[in-house]
């Protein structure tokens, strides 16, 4: 090619990116939906890719820019551009409680869109009347009397964890383990939530199986598609490696779910006709919500095959990767406060005493410091630090109009850090969760679970679970910081979990 010739190519080009360029100026000063969006106060962007770039560095990085950087310099609802796609972050209650107690905005954001492979239409992503139906479907799956029925599994799960943490104890020197107390707690919930939904034991405490490895990986896979925008497109990602590695977890995990609602859809036929003894399968009465689903499902006029699967598919990955980082950072905020951890040792021994009962829904009553000490991890580490809705149609939020087509993001992580709420909210002071200490402040300042019609459907589910595990771990163990471990590194992997685990020395009362 000549000189000339590329000259004029080159002219061309520029011609192309001045037209362009003109063209977006002229198309985002005068199209209602950006004049509306451009009101709202927030980083400024780059034509076409918006703030892409300010935001891709590590997960910890997404945690700090999206939820302390940016709230800082802008307040409590800002706006930035994903590629052309608006996202407008909120951490102000007042408006989160416009939201949320709203029953129109209740569609989910399009970040959920990356599970609807492996959840489909469940009730966490579904929305509309289908959403609606299963809500009303489901709730009676946590009643106060089946709660009830789930704290022995809660207290077995618990044993178990008990047994291979003395284990660990005795194999180091002095009786103090230095270990990583996230992998340990991860595996209990999963059983835990196993059982209670399936009606079936995984042992993932105790054995080895590609059910338990495949729901451990897929949660990783899941971020590192996040983390690459190009991957968010699900095209491309199918002709990746990860792609492939996405699809061959799949397989296992809907695999292991079909084949045991089979069984037991079976075991249910089976118990109608032969009237067996329930105790004989060693699940006494419990009532697993996969029990209820068969039951309501009407041989599939109401409920098909695969809707009971997305269901069950559901409660397994919102019930264990929220409980597990909930106890990874009660336990890690017990040994950073020894004095909060002796207060909990002391209302326990006032509790049970010597006894090694097992814990029951009638101790709640007596263990109250322990309540604020939970609640209090949820504030400064929220399981869920943020999610999203979609904006379906125009909404007035504040002094701003925020469109049709935006997402909205709820940085429930910048709201709980609020020094306006939460005086000096980087330390731990369970207090702040005393009755009186409570009076006054606003309703929506502190939503771990959110708020309003889609709520946490397992809000009481996790709480018992999680004082059953973490009074029985603490009656028997304490907990401190190794010396030379490095505080943890916070990050948002769907739950908040610490990119260098949870590293602490345990030893045996
Ligand atoms: C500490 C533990 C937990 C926390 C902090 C938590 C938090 C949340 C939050 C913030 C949401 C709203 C998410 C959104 O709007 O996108 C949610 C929804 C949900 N959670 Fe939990 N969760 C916990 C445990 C559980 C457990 C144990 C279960 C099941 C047994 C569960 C089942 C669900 C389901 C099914 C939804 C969707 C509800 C709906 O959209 O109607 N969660 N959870």
């Amino acid at each position: 090619m000549s000189f000339s010739s590329l000259l004029l190519v080159f002219y061309y080009i520029g011609l192309l990116v001045i037209l362009l360029w003109t063209g977006w100026w002229i198309y985002i000063r005068t199209s209602r939906f950006h004049i509306a969006v451009n009101r709202i106060p927030g980083p400024k962007g780059l034509p076409f890719i918006g703030n892409t770039f300010q935001i891709a560095g590590g997960l910890e990085d997404l945690l700090h820019i999206f939820q302390e950087k940016w709230p800082q310099q802008y307040g409590g609802i800002y706006r930035l551009f994903i590629g052309s796609h608006c996202y407008v972050p909120i951490s102000s209650p007042e408006i989160m409680e416009t939201i949320l107690s709203s029953q129109k905005t209740i569609d989910k954001g399009l970040s959920y869109d990356q599970l609807l492979p492996w959840l489909g239409q469940g009730l966490l992503i579904s929305s509309g009347d289908l959403w609606r139906s299963r809500r009303k479907m489901l709730t009676p799956a946590f009643h106060f009397s089946i709660l009830d029925s789930f704290v022995e599994i809660f207290n077995e799960q618990s044993r178990i964890l008990c047994g291979i943490l003395d284990n660990l104890c005795a194999s180091f020197a002095e009786g103090k383990a230095e270990i990583d107390v996230y992998p340990y707690l991860t595996r209990c919930s999963l059983d835990i939530i196993c059982e209670a939904a399936m009606g079936t034991k995984i042992n993932a405490q105790t054995e080895d199986s590609d059910y338990v490895d495949a729901i451990y990986r897929i949660g990783k896979l899941l971020i590192e598609q996040f983390q690459n925008p190009f991957m968010r497109n699900p095209t491309i990602f199918s002709f990746t490696a990860l792609g492939r590695e996405h699809d061959r977890l799949l397989k296992i995990l809907h695999g292991f779910t079909e084949s045991v609602i089979r069984n037991r859809r079976k075991f249910l036929d089976q118990q109608v006709n032969d009237k067996s003894d329930p105790v004989e399968t060693g699940i006494r009465n419990r009532l697993p919500l996969l029990d209820l689903l068969l039951k309501v499902s009407d041989d599939g006029k109401v409920l098909s095959s695969q809707d009971i699967r997305n269901e069950i598919d559901t409660f397994m990955f919102e019930g264990h990767d929220t409980t597990s980082s909930l106890l990874g950072w009660f336990l890690y905020s017990m040994a950073a406060n020894p004095d909060c951890q002796e207060k909990v040792w002391n209302e326990l021994q006032s509790t049970f005493g010597d006894s090694d009962r097992y814990f029951k829904q009638d101790d709640v009553s007596n263990l109250k410091y322990l309540e604020c000490c939970i609640k209090e991890t949820l504030r400064m580490y929220p399981s869920v630090p943020g999610f999203e809705r979609t904006v379906v149609e125009d909404i007035q939020l504040g002094d701003y109009l925020v469109p049709a087509g935006c997402t909205l993001g709820f940085l429930v992580f910048a709201a709980h850090r609020n020094p306006k709420f939460f005086p000096y909210p980087l330390v731990f002071n369970p207090e702040r969760f005393f009755p009186d200490e409570a009076i006054g402040r606003h309703p929506y300042a502190y939503v771990p679970f959110s708020a309003g019609p889609r709520n946490c459907i397992g809000q009481r589910f996790a709480l018992l679970e999680s004082k059953t595990v973490l009074s029985t771990l603490l009656r028997r163990f304490k907990f401190e910081i190794a010396h030379n471990a490095k505080p943890p590194v916070l990050s948002n992997q769907l739950t908040l979990k610490s990119v260098n685990g949870i590293n602490l020395l345990v030893s045996r009362r």
